[in-house]
């Protein structure tokens, strides 16, 4: 009898909806093509997800091994269309939440790797009915080039903050979240030069006093119901446009960022760190079948 080759374990999780094919590879052994990354994040064809999280060990991928001493796993983030981003926030939670469910971390403090540089995770513990806790990152600072931005969609422009979190982002002050329009395409940011490697878009009003809400689109996945670093480039640049600079005042400022998916706390130090707190869930686990893979590479 033809026995089908052993298939290759994944496992599905989000956080505030934005969600995740996890495929761990200790070993870095896997070559997962952009076309195979897009196949297994296509919602109809494939498992389905804004994103792909490969988890290997530091020492076992050669853009992590110089951070191995420092961070045992190194987040390979994937982007739904393949390409390669050097950080998502929302998947730092989930790659954590997935390192605690199999037994590889525990509540308390981690660091992993990413293309952005260490980031320290902090997983509460459950609650008494065991329900899982929020995980908060360290996200580093943010970096604020000088220059006008521009975002366009359709008809409407809006003057736009330039934010870098470790992977680059657009922040633009709306009146009304509708005016973003369907978001199927990507927005148009001007001047192309500030972004020579294209750019994640977000949208903000205001819902309260240091409280605001996000749309975003995420560049190589399209609008998603949530993005961390995101949301930690908009409460910079909110903080900022309300005056607030906890490096002058020696104080840390903290906002609520609502995004379609839920509810992100970002904090900003006096040292520039930025804190993000959120929830991060496995929904499912299973096994990719090896030929369909194989097809897809
Ligand atoms: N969803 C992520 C960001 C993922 C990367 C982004 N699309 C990029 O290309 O920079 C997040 O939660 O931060």
């Amino acid at each position: 009898m033809n026995r089908a080759p052993q298939g290759l374990p994944f496992l599905k999780g989000h956080g505030t909806e934005n969600d995740f094919v996890i495929v761990p590879d200790p070993d870095g052994r896997l070559d997962l093509s952009a076309a195979a990354v897009a196949r297994l994040c296509d919602r109809r064809a494939g498992i389905g997800g804004d994103g792909l999280l490969r988890v290997v060990r530091s020492a076992a991928h050669p853009e992590a091994a110089a951070l191995a001493d420092q961070a045992e796993w190194f987040m390979d983030y994937r982007n739904s269309d393949g390409s390669i981003a050097e950080m998502c926030g929302n998947g730092v939670r989930v790659f954590a939440r997935y390192l605690e469910r199999a037994g590889l971390a525990g509540a308390g403090d981690l660091a992993i790797a990413t293309r952005a540089g260490v980031r320290r995770v902090h997983l509460a513990k459950p609650g008494p009915d065991g329900t899982p806790g929020d995980i908060t990152v360290d996200m580093g600072s943010a970096v604020l080039p000088e220059g006008e931005v521009t975002v366009t969609v359709g008809e409407h422009s809006w003057p736009a903050r330039n934010v870098n979190m470790g992977n680059p982002h657009a922040v633009a002050f709306v009146a009304d979240l509708a005016d973003a329009g369907n978001l199927y395409d990507a927005p148009q940011v001007r001047p192309a030069a500030a972004y020579p490697s294209g750019v994640n878009v977000e949208f903000v009003v205001d819902r309260g006093p240091r409280h605001v809400a996000l749309r975003v689109h995420e560049r190589g996945s399209g609008e998603t119901r949530s993005c961390g670093t995101g949301a930690c480039a908009v409460m910079v640049a909110a903080a900022r446009r309300d005056g607030v600079d906890p490096a002058a005042t020696g104080s840390p400022v903290r906002y609520t960022v609502d995004v379609p998916g839920g509810r992100l706390v970002i904090a900003e130090h006096p040292d520039g760190a930025v804190e993000m707190t959120g929830p991060a869930v496995i929904v499912a686990e299973g096994v990719i079948d090896p030929r369909w893979l194989a097809a897809a590479n």
